[in-house]
């Protein structure tokens, strides 16, 4: 071998490194705050028997959690894009320690330690997409969203899985500190990992981050791409959290299973989401043309909506398979991880400077239709109505997502962050992975966008 081999590829290593530590700063903060936020619902069977808490207590108490979410994003958004995601998750994720700690006091105190909880963790989804923006080419942003999918899917099932088995050799008060002590370490890697130099040329920001907040959120809101990404992540938020939450219900109801039974058999659900991230992400990614990329989702949503319209037929008709409930409720979260968790979602990154903000605003109206989509749910219970009619919503609101990416899909310019799929010719995208001749082709490319389009590239 000669001395140039070996020196290219001792060279190739720290590289390598390098490009897997970036990935690790991204899906790490959502891994560790989805962890910790996980604690509570983990210790609630315990607290419940404690402190004999009713149903609606319990409900209320979670709804509120939501809410504060909510209430998190919004400030995490501005708070993000003002200081950047490493210098808010120092603080956010120290917040968390205290909100543990505070959590295993006990009683009233408790109740404190969950706002904080829900207040801070709302920040670890939109600190990944600060950072993907600004150490991320856009080619790369959809591999990340499936990290990150990963990472977050991985925080919470570790969670449960671990802190849950706790409870059978440990008091939930000593589980709660103890998940505060693993976020110190946490907090610590996650900060050790963060890069301090943004390593992408900087994305024209929209210029409103020093305007009043009522400016921003019009000029963020109030243009047609962005109407229509709400209109599909209305649709794929209520199926992802609705259709998570009532499968064990459904199947329990649908084949007369014991609760254990259905919860075990409702599992099928969340594997088809992790599933959609390991299959479906990666080959979104791999596809360089933007019509390849809209057929394989439209595609995926199509396989959405047949499912939900299946299910509901099952209900109707008395199926008593459960492998066939097996399978659907798999088809189902398999179709609709990749807009859940993916495509949606990279188009607030072409805000640069306001990205966080403009992903909070799309993360909070797809947590505020899956909130009113659970009210709506019980809505119909109480009038009478069945699972059928809430699987027919459910699959009303699968059309309705599959007619707004139909939309989106054929035009060209309401998708500008996906310019560099059809823009950079191919020999230049193969010659060469130097992240240099990127920028420079995507530089070329966002003055051309302001050359067509005037100053604003989102035409508002
Ligand atoms: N708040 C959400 C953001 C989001 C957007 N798309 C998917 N998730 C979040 O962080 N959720 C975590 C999850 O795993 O659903």
């Amino acid at each position: 071998m000669s001395f140039e081999v070996v020196a290219k590829s001792a060279d190739k290593a720290p590289r390598r490194a390098c490009r897997i530590s970036r990935y690790v700063a991204v899906c790490l903060p959502l891994l560790s705050e989805q962890f910790v936020l996980a604690m509570p619902s983990s210790m609630l069977t315990a607290i419940r028997l404690e402190w004999a808490l009713d149903d609606s207590t319990i409900t209320y108490v979670l709804a509120a959690g939501t809410a504060l979410n909510g209430v998190g994003k919004f400030a995490g958004g501005v708070l993000i894009d003002r200081y950047g995601a490493r210098r808010f998750l120092s603080v956010s994720m120290f917040l968390m320690v205290i909100g543990a700690g505070i959590f295993g006091t006990g009683l009233t105190m408790a109740l404190v330690g969950y706002v904080i909880l829900q207040l801070c963790a709302a920040g670890g989804w939109l600190s990944a997409c600060k950072l993907m923006e600004q150490h991320f080419e856009p080619e790369l942003w959809s591999w990340c969203f499936a990290v990150v999918g990963v990472g977050s899917r991985a925080g919470s099932a570790l969670s449960k899985l671990a802190l849950g088995s706790l409870l059978k050799v440990m008091h939930w008060q000593s589980i709660a500190w103890s998940t505060g002590v693993a976020m110190v370490l946490l907090r610590y890697i996650c900060l050790w990992f963060i890069p301090l130099e943004r390593m992408t040329p900087q994305r024209p920001s929209q210029g409103y981050t020093t305007r009043p907040w009522c400016e921003r959120v019009l000029h963020i809101t109030c243009n047609p791409s962005m109407l229509l990404y709400f209109c599909i992540v209305i649709g794929c938020y209520s199926i992802a959290h609705g259709a998570e939450n009532d499968a064990p219900l459904i199947l329990q109801d649908a084949l007369r299973l014991s609760p254990a039974d259905a919860s075990i058999s409702a599992s099928v659900y969340p594997a088809g989401l992790f599933t959609s991230l390991l299959l479906a992400a990666p080959l979104y990614s791999f596809l360089r043309r933007r019509c390849a990329k809209f057929a394989l989702e439209l595609t995926l949503q199509i396989l959405a909506v047949v499912s939900a319209f299946t299910l509901t037929k099952a209900v109707s008709s008395g199926w008593s398979e459960l492998i066939a409930f097996e399978v659907l409720f798999f088809l189902l979260a398999l179709s609709v991880g990749l807009t859940y968790y993916v495509t949606p979602n990279m188009f607030p990154l072409f805000y640069g400077d306001d990205c966080a903000f403009a992903s909070a605003m799309l993360d909070v109206v797809g947590l505020s239709s899956s909130f009113m989509f659970q009210m709506a749910s019980s809505v119909i219970f109480r009038s009478g109505g069945s699972w059928e009619h809430v699987l027919m919503l459910l699959t009303g609101l699968a059309t309705f997502q599959l007619l707004a990416t139909s939309v989106l899909s054929l035009f060209p310019r309401l998708t500008p962050h996906l310019a560099f799929c059809e823009a950079v010719p191919d020999e230049v995208t193969n010659a060469s992975s130097d992240p240099d001749l990127h920028n420079i082709v995507e530089t070329a490319q966002i003055i051309g966008h302001k050359h067509e389009d005037g100053e604003d590239r989102l035409g508002v």
